[in-house]
């Protein structure tokens, strides 16, 4: 775990080795304490050099070990960088390419850091729902000052080496691996006193307005997610260091820490964590997967149709290096569309170089605005982000069928119209592939990638690699209508709608969800991205519009019960924000603070009226169980039917792609946390009352799990009939 070698005759140096992050566990713990008192012993070891193998320093505590406990007596982090400070010794630690959480709160306990040029710093403990526990929240602020660390402390935020530099959290910067000119700078140091560099004998810099600064920034922390424990008991133990001695700063550390660690938000935001990881790791039920198949590289891609959406996935290429050709259809929108993506991508430089990276888009000549086809016979990738509508999504691969070169890939980002019936136009099934984006597609980090029957393994694989070069998360998703992400959200829109009809309000479910833990309740967001989308949709569909058959009852679907809600606000020109009504009444179109409407209140008394129906009062138990209940049975629901691989998998799509609050873990792990037999009980008892609703009655792998038990999320994919499983 830890290799005690001498790096020069006076120099020992001790090397983390715990592959491939070096993550922080007990038994580490243990060798480097040993390992320290060794060189404390040892009268030939002048200095001490602190490095990590496989070319890292080290990404912190091991998260794994946290769901087993921590032990009263199990050595601390904290002891250890104590033991590091006290040290007559200096040490120096050599810091390649990262100091996460633990890893950097060890290197707070040497006496000096030097790290290479593409090194990060972060103590990123608050996004998985705990604080600095190593002595990082009584160290850092006396090093770089409160404002900083408190900044880096509750968001949880990386900093580059360069910043770090002048933040005075490192010493020296070098451009490669820092080991050498570590051991440089111990020999150089040697004989000089350690007292003054040991931080905790420093006091917290004092700022001339320091309550006034700590009550805004507590203000601040608040509102950075509502509902969540983790960075408001950070700002907690950050400013302990301003206003106690370093003994009991470490001691309220401590005991905040240990609040946090047994906290349901912790467990939930730790399982969030590994959640995503898992959830890359597609395979095939032919055993092709992330490890076998090797991507495709993509020198040059293509977006067609350069809406909100396909504007936004021209920036995450740009933002990726990849040179695009971006395509509309006539010269109008292409010239609206090539303003919109300049100004996103100064915004985005901008924002860059905040974070201390490059993008320079105006040398880079990445991006080439067109309307002719023919540009696109050289490229490696297609996305088609075209209007939503079957048969101008065949025109277009058709076309493309002709133009582009043999090898390359063509994605839709279709949000859920058929793969295989678009691929099924072209002259290669295996190169289509689903690219569903979400909006504004170069903000939110999720991709869902729709496999099609004849989707080859190597598209799969150079889709999944293109999402890590655009920083998203891809998660590969089998073909249905709505795919996993907008099925299990129809579930959810359905019962808001069948609830209004019954007497509840938009500002009243608005408010429940935003509770439960939402950015943004039903409502908001079906104004925020226009209630349009969903009318031409359904329109497409049948379900309302000119082609439903005559003779429709008004409140049913194929004897289901249906909704005409947002169909007749649309048919009054109510799409929400963009229009300046829709739930809400906004000051002007395109206006964004949401006011209650008089207008909406009185027409939903008269259509219930007009559809006898008596208005009830409903209690809030009830809204948020038939909206989250319903959801989570559609993820049964999914499960069962292979379309989406594991419950991670859903849940990592709804925490990337709408907005599940991440301290409640995901729709699944929530499930399994309410317990599944009270889901099932309650469902049962919704349906009942409602057998016109089929969305609420128990998906029956939800009953399955219940009858064998309700085992751990981890084992649901190994109870799903292995002829459903596809992924
Ligand atoms: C009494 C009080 C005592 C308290 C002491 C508290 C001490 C301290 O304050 C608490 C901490 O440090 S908390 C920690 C604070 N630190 C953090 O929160 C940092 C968390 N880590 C990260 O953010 C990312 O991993 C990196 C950005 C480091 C690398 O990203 P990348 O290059 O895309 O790589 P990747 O795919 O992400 O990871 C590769 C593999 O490593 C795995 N793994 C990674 N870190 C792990 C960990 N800490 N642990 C375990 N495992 C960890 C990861 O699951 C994956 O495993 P797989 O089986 O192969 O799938």
């Amino acid at each position: 775990m830890a290799e005690y070698v001498r790096g020069a005759p006076e120099v020992a140096v001790i090397r983390m080795c715990n592959p491939p992050l070096n993550t922080i566990s007990d038994v580490m713990l243990r060798a480097l304490s040993e390992e320290v008192n060794r060189a404390n012993i040892d009268p030939t070891v002048k200095a001490v050099v602190i490095c990590g193998a496989n070319g890292k320093f080290s990404a912190g505590a091991d998260i794994r070990g946290f769901s087993v406990g921590i032990e009263k007596n199990t050595l601390s982090l904290e002891s250890v960088a104590a033991l590091i400070e006290k040290s007559e010794k200096p040490f120096v630690a050599a810091i390649e390419d990262i100091a996460f959480g633990g890893g950097l709160e060890l290197a707070l306990g040497c006496h000096y850091r030097i790290a290479n040029m593409k090194a990060q710093f972060g103590l990123p403990e608050v996004k998985i729902g705990l604080l600095p526990g190593g002595g990082g929240t009584q160290r850092l602020p006396r090093l770089i000052g409160i404002p900083t660390a408190l900044d880096m402390i509750t968001t949880g935020k990386y900093v580059p080496a360069t910043e770090a530099l002048k933040l005075g959290l490192l010493d020296e910067i070098v451009e490669e691996n820092p080991f050498e000119a570590a051991i440089k700078l111990a020999r150089r140091i040697l004989g000089q006193p350690v007292g003054p560099r040991r931080l905790s004998l420093k006091q917290t810099p004092k700022l001339p307005n320091m309550e006034a600064f700590l009550h805004e920034a507590l203000l601040k922390v608040k509102k950075q997610a509502p509902g969540c424990l983790s960075p408001e008991m950070c700002f907690r133990a950050v400013e302990a260091s301003v206003y106690l001695p370093f003994a009991e700063g470490i001691r309220k550390e401590k005991e905040l820490f240990l609040l946090l660690l047994t906290s349901d938000q912790a467990k939930a935001l730790q399982y969030a964590f590994f959640a995503e990881r898992i959830s890359k790791k597609w395979m095939l039920p032919n055993g092709a997967s992330w490890k076998t198949v090797s991507p495709q590289p993509i020198r040059k891609a293509a977006v067609i149709g350069l809406g909100t959406m396909g504007q936004g996935i021209v920036v995450s290429l740009v933002k990726a290096k990849i040179p695009v050709v971006a395509l509309e259809k006539d010269k109008k929108h292409l010239e609206i569309a090539r303003k919109a993506i300049k100004a996103s991508l100064e915004r985005e430089t901008l924002r860059m170089q905040q974070k201390g990276k490059t993008l320079d888009i105006h040398k880079s000549k990445l991006l080439h605005f067109t309307l002719d086809f023919g540009a696109l016979k050289d490229v490696d990738l297609v996305i088609e982000a075209v209007f939503e509508d079957m048969v101008l999504k065949k025109e277009t691969f058709c076309k493309l069928s002709e133009i582009c070169k043999p090898e390359a890939f063509l994605g839709t980002n279709t949000s859920c119209l058929d793969i295989d019936e678009i691929a099924s136009i072209t002259n290669r099934p295996q190169q289509v592939i689903g690219t569903h984006f979400f909006s504004p597609a170069h903000v939110m980090k999720l991709i869902e990638i729709i496999r099609g029957q004849h989707t080859s393994p190597t598209a799969i694989a150079t889709i999944m690699n293109l999402a890590k070069m655009m920083d998203k998360c891809g998660i590969v998703v089998e073909n249905c209508f709505g795919f996993v992400g907008n099925r299990l959200l129809s579930s959810y829109t359905e019962q808001t709608y069948f609830l209004l009809e019954e007497g509840s309000t938009p500002e009243e479910m608005d408010k429940i969800l935003e509770e439960f833990g939402f950015k943004l309740g039903p409502f908001k967001v079906s104004d925020l991205a226009g209630l349009d989308v969903g009318w031409k949709s359904r329109i497409g569909q049948g379900l309302t519009g000119v082609n439903l058959p005559l003779g429709t009852p008004p409140r049913q679907r194929d004897g289901k019960r249906y909704s005409p809600l947002p169909d007749i606000l649309c048919e009054n020109r109510r799409y929400g924000q963009k229009t300046g009504k829709g739930w809400y009444l906004y000051d002007k179109p395109g206006g964004k603070i949401a006011k209650s409407d008089p207008w909406l209140h009185n027409f939903l008394q008269n259509y219930r009226k007009a559809h006898n129906m008596t208005t009830r009062t409903i209690t809030q138990e009830e809204i948020l169980e038939r909206c989250l209940y319903s959801l989570v049975n559609e993820g049964f629901q999914i499960l069962s039917e292979g379309i989406a691989s594991c419950p991670e998998a859903i849940d990592t799509i709804y925490l990337n792609g709408y907005g599940w609050p991440r301290h409640k873990g995901g729709p699944m792990f929530y499930a399994s946390e309410v317990g599944l037999p009270k889901i099932l009980t309650k469902l049962q008892k919704y349906a009942e009352a409602n057998p016109d609703i089929p969305k609420l009655q128990p998906s029956p792998f939800l009953q399955k799990l219940v009858t064998l038990g309700s085992p751990p999320l981890k084992n649901w994919p190994s109870l799903v009939s292995p002829q459903q499983s596809k992924l």
